[in-house]
């Protein structure tokens, strides 16, 4: 029976770079007969311009109905100064909130090719391979009251409210440690517990479902040590498992591991693995429309949903050995560029990793 893909383009670089992974969508679908259908809805500023609002009925309708959802990214300073509760990114986190993607896997995965177009020292770097397990749809992103309010004074105060409920923990908590299992067996919960209570709770979780996993190390970590450490040693780690607005963070910071940004993909996964699938990286309007954006990190979430939603590890595993292939072959987009190499645009290298399938 065929399965459906929504796909939601977005905004700035989306565009150029979902053409790309559809290309490789379209490649694989055909090579290992994955019966895959595709329909394209607007979500974030392109929504806005079209329906004034970020997230329309018919995209939400649609993403519910599908059996994944492939997205590029929302945002840009044409919508910044807009009534903030229709801007681009609260469509985005409407989606998430509304299909329960409340787990957010980032692998930042260094390719060996890519070693010198890191940041930091090749050796601390090289064999870098770390899952970041972000919970997606509670915490203080969500949190209520939040909002900016005049006080009596006159003066004005914004104010948000960090909220995680145990079961919410508990559920993300079970992501980690599984997917820990499969891994090095080691997880590494970050809090802020000597601060706020809200991941003191975080903490105290993490502990009681750690015990049902006995073979898997549990270790704890205040979030600014975190950050330092992902820069000192980022090998230490395997799974690293927070919060919402700790995992965007350092899900930025481990994405410059490897190489950059353009590299990291992602998966959002509800209860039953269905998912939405999108870089961890956003419009990047410095840049969008100059044809220059690196699509690998969306075709490495094509790869991604294909592995979890569809089961279908072989296509997966073809797509990332492709990518392989191409930074083999030494071809480079500007940011992972290095002397030396071939520097190659969008579509050059949405077009080397088909050929590479
Ligand atoms: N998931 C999403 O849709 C998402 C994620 C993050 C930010 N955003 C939105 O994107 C807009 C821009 O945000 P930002 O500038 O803070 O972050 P960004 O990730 O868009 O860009 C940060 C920097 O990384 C570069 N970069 C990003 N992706 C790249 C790629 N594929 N290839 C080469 N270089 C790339 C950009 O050129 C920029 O210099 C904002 O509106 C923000 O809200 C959306
Ligand atoms: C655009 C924004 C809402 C989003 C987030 O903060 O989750 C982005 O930064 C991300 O990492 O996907
Ligand atoms: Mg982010």
């Amino acid at each position: 029976m065929s399965k459906h893909i929504v796909i939601l383009a977005g905004d700035g670089i989306g565009p150029e770079i979902m053409a790309e992974a559809v290309k490789v969508l379209d490649k694989v679908n055909q090579q290992f007969n994955l019966d895959l259908t595709y329909s394209h809805e607007l979500l974030g500023g392109c929504a806005i311009d079209a329906t004034g609002v970020p997230l329309p009925d018919q995209t939400l309708e649609a993403a519910q109905k599908a059996d994944a959802i492939l997205l590029g990214a929302v945002g840009g300073p044409k919508w910044d100064t807009i009534e903030r509760s229709i801007r681009p990114e609260r469509g985005l986190l409407k989606i998430r909130s509304a299909l329960n993607l409340f787990a957010n896997l980032r692998p930042a995965i260094l390719y060996p090719q890519l070693a010198s177009a890191s940041s930091l020292k090749p050796e601390i770097v090289a064999g870098l391979d770390i899952l970041i397990v972000r919970e997606l749809t509670g915490g203080i992103y969500f949190g209520q009251p939040r909002g900016i309010r005049t006080l009596e004074s006159g003066e004005r105060q914004g104010y948000n409210t960090d909220v995680y409920s145990e079961s919410e923990i508990r559920r993300i908590a079970h992501v980690a440690f599984q997917l820990a299992m499969q891994r090095n067996k080691k997880v590494l919960s970050v809090d802020k517990a000597n601060v706020l209570e809200v991941t003191e709770l975080w903490k105290e979780i993490a502990t009681e479902v750690g015990k049902e996993y006995p073979e898997v190390q549990l270790s704890h970590m205040y979030v600014d040590n975190c950050a330092m450490q992902l820069v000192r040693a980022p090998k230490q780690f395997d799974v690293i498992f927070t919060g919402n607005l700790f995992g965007d963070i350092l899900s930025d910071e481990a994405a410059m591991l490897t190489g950059s940004i353009g590299m990291l993909p992602s998966a959002s996964l509800d209860e039953n693995k269905k998912g939405m699938y999108e870089p961890c990286h956003g419009s990047a309007p410095d840049i969008a429309g100059k044809g220059i954006a690196n699509p690998l990190a969306t075709i490495l979430s094509v790869a991604m949903m294909l592995r979890y939603t569809f089961n279908q590890e072989a296509a997966a595993k073809a797509i990332e050995d492709a990518v392989g292939k191409v930074l083999d072959q030494g071809l480079r987009t500007a940011d992972i560029w290095t002397e030396g190499s071939q520097k190659v645009g969008t579509s050059q290298m949405g077009d080397a990793v088909v050929a590479a399938i």
